[in-house]
């Protein structure tokens, strides 16, 4: 199958990629003319486990992968997915206007497209704008009509950084939001198909537009990831504004999760209670689960902060006041302030140096994105402190936001003649920690990951625990 992937970001690049090892032909358009070359050139533009390898198998003179910033090049492909960014605007609801535009740009290629085409949006979007803004910008551009000409489907990711390829080769489950769901889904619940089933129809074969095409060629594209997994990937077929609430309703579940384990760990704290202890406890029940309940300095990331802000936003202005997720948002707030008060406890630190461990939103990233490293660095400058940070790849694009924080190359130099140190980052070196604490000035550890071990000579906070 020929694929095109409009925009080669965290996500596009590592569909591209996957794709391509997987047997389609695929071309990465993107707008950003370095990128493309970089990736022309063999190299992966981001860091994931697994991307590099695929990108060498599949980019070169016969390879399967090629970048281009030529949008004309998806006329000769069967499907193009859409991977554009949409971040916040100021007040939190969603700026669709790079998705738009992108949109625009397929339309401009299809106009000049005899055969059939399936767009794909893969971008978080909230319910309704597919058929709000992005159908008609694609119709308008094009001239030709969704549903005869093109199809429109709703394809929602949930890799994670640091895991993407292989959460994208062996998915929990792929979401298929259909327009022929559209119409059944007051009727009635969405199905879960059989991967291998035979009754999906062949795409070129009806003459007559129907919503089982897009569907079918859904399939087609998915066909080498369910078979990679071997077949054991449920497929939720479902209404379009059922696939893209989908999305945030996951990530907006998972970020609530952890700010009811953050809450319940401040809890645990008064009593002198070990919240880890209780959630593996409560882990244990199947209907709660083990995962997602570390608790700590909350949730950041390039997607939990603007799918919340966007999914309130949103809820706002069908009105609805979403009263719980503010207050998931509220308890992530706090964290990092409890963190700087529990500092506070031990020491002044007022023209004093204090060690920043971790910058990076989660391990294994330099993606400081919704870091808690932000709040935390802005309430020692608020203190009047010298924070002194380290992270083992992240300090670079930290150091862009809050040039005015000294960096350093290790954790013993942060430490180094500290009052306190606090952490941010459970990156796993940090587990390793021990005499270099003795060279603080006052050796007070505030944890924000459980992830330093508390021991002797040490005045040892957890934030939850
Ligand atoms: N980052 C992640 O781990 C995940 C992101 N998502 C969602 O996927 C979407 C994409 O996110 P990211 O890949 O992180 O974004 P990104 O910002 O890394 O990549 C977007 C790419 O699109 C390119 N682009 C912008 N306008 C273009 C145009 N008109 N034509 C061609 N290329 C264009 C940009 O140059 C950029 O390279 C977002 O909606 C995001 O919420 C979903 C799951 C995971
Ligand atoms: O939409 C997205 O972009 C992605 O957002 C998250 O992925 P990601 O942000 O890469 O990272 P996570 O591993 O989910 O971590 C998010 C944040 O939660 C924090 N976290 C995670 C787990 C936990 O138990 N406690 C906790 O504080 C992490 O430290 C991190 O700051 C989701 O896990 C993905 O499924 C989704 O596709």
């Amino acid at each position: 199958m020929h694929v095109s992937v409009i925009g080669s970001g965290y996500v596009g690049t590592v569909v591209g990629a996957c794709l391509a090892d997987l047997g389609h032909e695929v071309v990465a358009v993107d707008i950003d003319p370095e990128l493309v070359d970089r990736l022309n050139a063999g190299e992966a533009p981001i860091h994931e486990p697994g991307l590099q390898e695929r990108v060498d198998r599949t980019v070169g003179a016969d390879g399967r992968l090629h970048a281009t910033t030529d949008h004309a090049e998806l006329r000769d492909t069967d499907v193009t997915v859409v991977a554009i960014q949409t971040p916040s605007r100021e007040d939190g609801s969603i700026d669709l206007s790079a998705v738009e535009a992108a949109t625009r740009d397929v339309g401009e290629v299809l106009a000049d497209k005899d055969d059939y085409h399936l767009v794909v949006v893969k971008s978080t979007v909230l319910p309704g704008m597919v058929e709000e803004r992005l159908v008609p910008a694609l119709e308008e551009a094009s001239g030709k009509r969704e549903g005869v000409d093109f199809d429109v489907a709703v394809n929602p990711e949930f890799q994670a950084q640091g895991s993407a390829v292989a959460d994208f080769l062996n998915p929990d489950k792929l979401v298929f939001g259909t327009a022929g769901f559209d119409a059944q889904s007051d009727a009635g619940p969405s199905r879960s198909a059989d991967p291998n089933s035979d009754a999906v129809p062949d795409p070129d074969a009806d003459a007559e537009p129907t919503a089982d095409r897009a569907l079918a060629r859904l399939h087609e594209l998915y066909a080498p990831v369910v078979e990679a997994a071997d077949g054991d990937v449920p497929v939720v077929e479902t209404g379009r504004r059922e696939a893209a609430m989908v999305k945030y309703a996951n990530n907006v579940f998972l970020a609530s999760k952890i700010s009811l384990i953050n809450e319940l760990g401040n809890v645990c704290k008064e009593y002198g209670v070990d919240s880890y202890e209780v959630a593996d406890a409560i882990g244990l029940d199947e209907r709660i689960g083990s995962e997602f309940l570390r608790s700590g300095v909350g949730w950041g990331g390039s997607c939990f902060p603007k799918d919340t802000d966007a999914l309130r936003a949103g809820a706002r202005e069908k009105g609805y006041e979403p009263e719980l997720l503010d207050a998931v948002v509220g308890v992530n707030d706090r964290q990092p302030l409890r963190l700087l008060e529990l500092l506070d406890r031990h020491v002044d630190v007022e023209d004093e140096r204090v060690a920043v461990l971790g910058l990076a939103f989660k391990p294994d990233t330099d993606d400081v994105r919704g870091s808690r490293a932000k709040p935390v660095l802005r309430g020692l400058a608020e203190r009047g402190a010298h924070p002194v940070a380290y992270d083992p790849q992240a300090a670079a694009n930290m150091r862009e936001e809050f040039p005015e924080v000294e960096y350093v190359d290790s954790a013993a130099a942060a430490l180094e003649s500290a009052v306190g140190a606090l952490v941010v980052t459970d990156w796993p070196e940090f587990a390793a920690l021990d005499e270099e604490f003795e060279s603080m000035a006052t050796p007070v550890v505030v944890d924000g990951r459980r992830i330093i071990e508390n021991r002797e000579g040490i005045v040892y906070e957890g934030l939850t625990w």
